[in-house]
């Protein structure tokens, strides 16, 4: 390969306008106000690429998208060949290589920060190496421009191979990125996967989940809503509703929030971060019946909550912690049915943020082991992915998936060659199944309503029953602004603070005065503000336990 530098001196003055901004890749990425993005976008399209050429020119997927955030914002991410979040200990890179187009006050500057990296990373640029990368956007209008910045040197300076899947989901880039990878491994000579790849795979297990147990194809619920934030969700999952192998009754889904095309209108009082936060049905629903089911997409598709609204008009919300609860009943007891619970481990991941009840239901009435992790699907995913057979992820927000290992993948293969011959199957071909409706790169908020689906409908259950498992202690999380959020240092995955000095005896004090109280306080990743969460046994005291605790988060900050 041979880099031309003086196309990407031309490139580096002609994109990166946004100067001397400070950027940090959080939880998810970068994100920020979509105007300043230009510089950071053009850093990180080269890190991509030195991504892939230190992959021997795997596929390295990138996503533009804010996800939840305002329209105004946008954000950017790097993906693994193999669909997960950036390798840890290249997170450094991409902010050192962003803050250096941000601050150099000329190319030849960034050139020199460039070369560092390639140096300490020991890429070899002269390589006959071809770069592939995947590139997605979600539905924000600041997208286009941004890819633009995004690609602008890939091909034109480091002759990479860019494939543009347009307007995806989140999950969409994540799947389609590992699923050409993994076919390219195999010396497919057309390895690059497409979206209809993944409607094909989806609904295909959705399909035969149902006629494994002879249920005929219809929703166990009169009716879902699936509210998708007026984000990218809409448009891609019409298709899926649209495809001929998709043959639930018409009628018994409808979608609502479906104006992408409406830069203004993306998780405007809708979409699942907003139903999370306020506890409320969205924009655009008022309670049609209350044997209704309904759910919300945040706005890139990668997280899914579900509510529904009792006979006395009452909202509740089946969030993620439900959604992990809900797997881990269902696929526990396949296990067992299969024989197989003590050879293959299920465990359950959560964050700090999961509701006490949860965790005491999965330990105590489940029996299921339960670990927790920092916030942000890499640390519940790596977790999840390393300690079990069957790693079931939720955030509380609705951010998860499962995570089956390649042990899992051979004992059922070889269990059900063994009982083809005459052992009852149907628990095997169940995991299977599942296994297959599950994206297991990462948290997907249309596989996830699937496999949910599929669980009501084959355990019979009604939203009612799902949410009467157990009873979430009242909870309530705020955001607190302060003037520098990164003096609050937690630990022991976040659930408590080091720093500043002192300020965790005070709250320590505070919950103490409340059953069953729990709190903590960490700095959001992806926001300028420290998050507070409290929850306790008597809702009429949950406001003021929170109170108690941001007065002194303030008095601390
Ligand atoms: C309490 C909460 O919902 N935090 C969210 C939020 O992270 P913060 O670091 O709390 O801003 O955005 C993350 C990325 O979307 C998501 O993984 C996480 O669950
Ligand atoms: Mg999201």
């Amino acid at each position: 390969m041979k880099v031309d530098y003086e196309q990407l001196c031309k490139l580096y003055d002609d994109t990166c306008r946004t100067k001397n901004v400070q950027f940090s890749y959080g939880t998810a990425g970068f994100r920020t106000l979509a105007k300043n993005l230009d510089t950071v976008m053009f850093s990180t399209g080269i890190l991509a690429v030195l991504r892939s050429l230190k992959l021997q020119g795997q596929y390295v997927g990138v996503m533009i998208t804010a996800s939840h955030n305002p329209y105004q914002d946008n954000g950017v991410k790097i993906v693994e060949p193999d669909g997960s979040m950036l390798l840890a200990t290249w997170e450094p890179y991409a902010m050192q290589l962003a803050n250096a187009a941000s601050f150099a006050t000329n190319f030849e500057e960034f050139r020199v920060e460039l070369a560092k990296l390639i140096e300490h990373e020991k890429i070899d640029l002269n390589t006959t190496v071809v770069p592939h990368i995947v590139v997605g956007r979600d539905s924000r209008e600041s997208s286009p421009y941004l890819l633009r910045c995004l690609t602008s040197s890939m091909a034109s300076v480091f002759h990479a191979q860019v494939l543009d899947l347009g307007c995806v989901t989140t999950p969409q880039l994540h799947y389609i990125t590992d699923l050409s990878n993994r076919r390219k491994l195999e010396g497919d000579i057309a390895p690059v996967a497409t979206e209809q790849d993944y409607y094909s795979f989806f609904i295909g297990a959705f399909n035969e989940l149902f006629a494994t147990y002879q249920l005929e194809k219809r929703l166990s619920v009169p009716k879902l809503f699936i509210d998708t934030a007026n984000g990218i969700g809409g448009p891609q999952l019409k298709k899926l509703l649209a495809s001929e192998d998709w043959d639930v009754p018409a009628e018994q889904v409808e979608v609502i929030n479906d104006r992408s095309d409406v830069p203004e209108l993306l998780n405007f009082e809708c979409g699942a971060d907003y139903v999370k936060t306020n506890q409320r049905l969205p924009k655009g629903l008022s309670p049609s019946s209350f044997d209704s089911l309904y759910c919300s997409f945040d706005g890139d598709a990668d997280r899914v909550v579900f509510y529904y609204v009792d006979s006395g008009s009452k909202f509740h919300l089946l969030d993620g912690d439900k959604i992990s609860t809900l797997f881990a009943k269902f696929l526990s007891k396949q296990l067992e049915l299969a024989h197989l619970e003590h050879s293959l481990k299920i465990g359950v991941v959560q964050t700090a943020y999961a509701n006490g009840s949860s965790t005491a239901y999965i330990k105590n009435t489940l029996h299921c082991p339960v670990s927790c992790t920092k916030t942000g699907v890499k640390h519940l995913h790596h977790e999840a992915a390393t300690q079990y057979d069957i790693g079931i992820y939720f955030e509380a927000n609705g951010h998860g998936t499962i995570i089956f290992s390649e042990k899992f993948h051979r004992t059922i293969k070889s269990e059900l060659s063994k009982s083809k011959l005459n052992g009852d199957t149907l628990a095997l071909r169940t995991l299977k199944c599942f296994s297959e409706l599950i994206n297991q790169t990462v948290g997907d908020a249309i596989s996830d309503m699937l496999a949910v689906l599929a669980t009501l409908a084959i355990l019979k259950m009604s939203p009612v029953d799902w949410d009467e498992e157990y009873t979430d202690l009242p909870n309530k999380l705020v955001k607190c602004i302060v003037p520098d959020r990164s003096i609050f240092q937690t630990t022991d995955q976040e659930r408590k603070l080091l720093n500043p000095v002192g300020l965790q005896d005070k709250i320590d004090l505070v919950v103490a005065k409340y059953p069953m109280g729990r709190s903590f306080v960490r700095a959001s990743g992806t926001e300028d503000a420290v998050r507070v969460y409290a929850e306790c046994k008597d809702s009429s005291k949950l406001g003021q336990f929170c109170d108690e605790v941001v007065e002194h988060v303030k008095a601390s900050a």
